[in-house]
């Protein structure tokens, strides 16, 4: 497939083709945070381990200044220096337990949080590999990758130490208000009243906050698409001169994201500085407030201390969880768009009550009236009508104008989109009732640009059968003529071919390709004829391990190659998603048609006499 054509707007005032501006939605809270909860619930006995600590360090912080407010009364206002050094002692030990008891939760939530993360980008990825083609017509992948790496790396960087931080907090909150009521329950409630004064502001401005947060990553994963895109590319924008242009689109894109970040990072700021303020102003009116009840002789100083401890870890408590919720609002939008990729289903799944296929494999294909239109380019036809039917070991060649839908035609028959009308069938059964896996295992593909991944020569060849032996890799290596180039590498078969296989020519990768076939040995072969020209030595191997891959197989083959044609049972032409005419190569020239002319141009046949 090489040209995609995308319709354009015929009449661009027409309101309902405009694209649909994204809807003002009010920013919501930290619900999508839920969505961790059955991930972290995976891992109870962590999880209890970690409360079981949380409690055990909140519970003796908070007895550290019940100690204190007695060392003050029965020490110091009494002053008794052995009293003194008993509390001491004793806020020794409990310093002891605490920090044993923090340092536990601090490692048990960390580590719940990494598995967390761990499982989380796992089930994405395995999401994102099952989802469809058409989900990757509409998604770019740099995006998703962003998606993968950035949003997890998000939510790890907080996870761990914000929970931890966030728990810690709010025990420290709890417990801290019910000592300050033991100690005093007029100065707690004079505390509890002017509290919501401190923190509508505060809730209110935190949840511009997670808004905010949305769009920076937004940016970010914007961002990064367009850095896999060029860094992809790197050949074609050198070659295009293009280095500055998409320099500077970068950098324009870039500052967006930069500047996206500043105004959510002066949000925060200002956050913050509410709470330092509003937090040290509470303390000092308690300071006055408790002073008075202190000379009024209604509490001791001791217990006025005890209070102010308490008070100020409540305080500091405030002003963590707000740092937290903060953190969580970016948390909970590195969530929401993982979980958006999680909640996305495939079009294409597997039946309910599946048919097997034949066993063994008849290597029939059947296309019986099949339309089919992208639903990316508004269901337009792209497919009209299509009939052919290829038996067992026939060879079938589709030839046809660019954008006639050949490769349409290869994606449908593996199931990549599903059709409009009509039924395709493989071995007689209709491949929608087929499950996925099964029916796939019937094809082996060569595309007319192999991809070939980073790993070695060997990988590569064992893609679709990773459990083969070196002795069957070979077998298919020396099939496909591949066997001979790679003795000579220095690490043979361990040699790493490099991204996309750059570090092998053209014709080389093509015969990888036809190893890799070879070996998944299914009954069917689909072939994309690879149009660049090779040099005339390097396409006699490829022809040589073509027909070694053919032999004895269902053959459907988006044909280029004059060899391929001739020897075709059944060519097939298409035009405008039609078959056009069908026949042998000698009938078709015969016939004098379409294929002719195509052949003519294509093939520059024009000499090649008629039957
Ligand atoms: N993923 C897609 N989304 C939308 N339209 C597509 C998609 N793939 C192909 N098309 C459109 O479908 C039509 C048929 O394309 P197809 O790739 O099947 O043609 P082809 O005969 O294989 O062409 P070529 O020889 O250039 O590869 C073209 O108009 C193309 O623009």
């Amino acid at each position: 497939m090489t040209d995609q054509t995308v319709p354009v707007q015929a009449d661009s005032s027409n309101t309902q083709n405009k694209p649909e501006i994204a809807p003002v939605t009010p920013p919501r809270k930290l619900q999508p945070l839920r969505r961790l909860v059955p991930f972290i619930l995976k891992y109870p006995v962590r999880l209890s381990l970690t409360v079981l600590f949380l409690l055990i360090s909140a519970v003796s912080s908070l007895s550290i200044p019940a100690v204190l407010g007695g060392a003050i009364d029965e020490g110091f206002i009494e002053q008794n220096l052995e009293n003194v050094g008993r509390y001491g002692w004793l806020i020794v030990g409990i310093a002891a337990i605490m920090a044993l008891a923090s340092g536990a939760r601090f490692y048990f939530i960390s580590v719940i949080g990494e598995r967390v993360l761990a499982d989380l980008r796992q089930a994405v990825f395995v999401h994102l590999l099952r989802l469809d083609a058409r989900y990757f017509d509409t998604n770019r992948v740099g995006e998703l990758t962003s998606r993968l790496n950035g949003d997890v790396a998000v939510i790890r960087n907080a996870v761990g130490s914000s929970f931890s931080l966030a728990l810690r907090s709010v025990v420290t909150i709890i417990g801290a208000l019910i000592m300050m009521f033991l100690t005093s329950p007029v100065l707690t409630l004079a505390v509890v009243i002017a509290a919501p004064a401190l923190l509508l502001p505060l809730i209110a401005y935190s949840r511009r906050l997670r808004g905010m947060s949305r769009r920076t990553q937004d940016a970010l994963a914007d961002l990064s698409a367009m850095a896999t895109e060029m860094l992809g590319a790197t050949r074609t924008v050198k070659s295009f001169t293009q280095e500055n242009t998409q320099a500077a689109i970068y950098d324009a894109r870039s500052e967006d994201s930069y500047r996206a970040e500043v105004r959510r990072l002066g949000a925060r700021s200002v956050l913050v500085g509410m709470v330092i303020f509003l937090g040290t102003s509470a303390v000092v009116f308690l300071v006055w407030w408790g002073a008075r009840a202190v000379f009024a002789g209604t509490v001791t100083a001791g217990q006025l201390t005890q209070f102010l401890v308490y008070a100020l870890m409540a305080s500091g408590a405030l002003t963590n969880v707000s740092e937290v919720l903060g953190i969580l609002q970016t948390v909970a939008g590195a969530t929401e768009r993982l979980t958006e990729i999680l909640d996305t289903e495939a079009n294409i799944k597997d039946p309910v009550n599946p048919v097997p296929l034949p066993v063994p494999a008849l290597g029939t294909v059947a296309f019986e009236n099949v339309d089919f239109g992208y639903q990316t380019s508004g269901f337009e036809r792209v497919l009209t009508d299509l009939s052919f039917t290829v038996d067992l070991g026939e060879t079938v060649a589709l030839v046809g104008p660019s954008g006639s839908g050949k490769s349409t035609t290869l994606a449908l028959l593996q199931r990549f989109y599903d059709v409009g009308a009509g039924v395709i069938r493989v071995d007689g059964i209709d491949i929608r009732d087929v499950r996925l896996e099964e029916l796939r295992q019937r094809f082996a593909y060569v595309e007319q640009e192999p991809t070939i991944f980073a790993g070695t020569i060997a990988d590569n060849i064992r893609f679709g059968k990773p459990e083969a032996s070196q002795a069957e890799v070979e077998a298919a290596a020396k099939a496909a003529l591949v066997h001979d180039f790679v003795v000579e590498l220095p690490l043979g078969y361990d040699a790493i071919v490099g991204e996309r296989g750059v570090m092998l020519s053209g014709g080389q990768k093509q015969r990888l390709a036809i190893a890799r076939a070879i070996l998944k040995n299914a009954p069917i072969l689909l072939l994309d004829e690879a149009t660049s020209a090779l040099d005339a030595q390097s396409e006699q191997l490829v022809q040589i391990a073509l027909e070694h891959l053919m032999r004895g197989r269902t053959t459907l083959v988006i044909a280029h190659r004059l060899a391929t044609i001739r020897d075709a049972d059944k060519i097939l032409v298409l035009d405008g998603g039609r078959i056009i005419d069908q026949g042998t190569h000698d009938q078709l020239v015969a016939k004098g048609g379409r294929y002719a002319e195509l052949a003519k141009l294509q093939f520059r046949l024009d000499n090649i006499p008629a039957v």
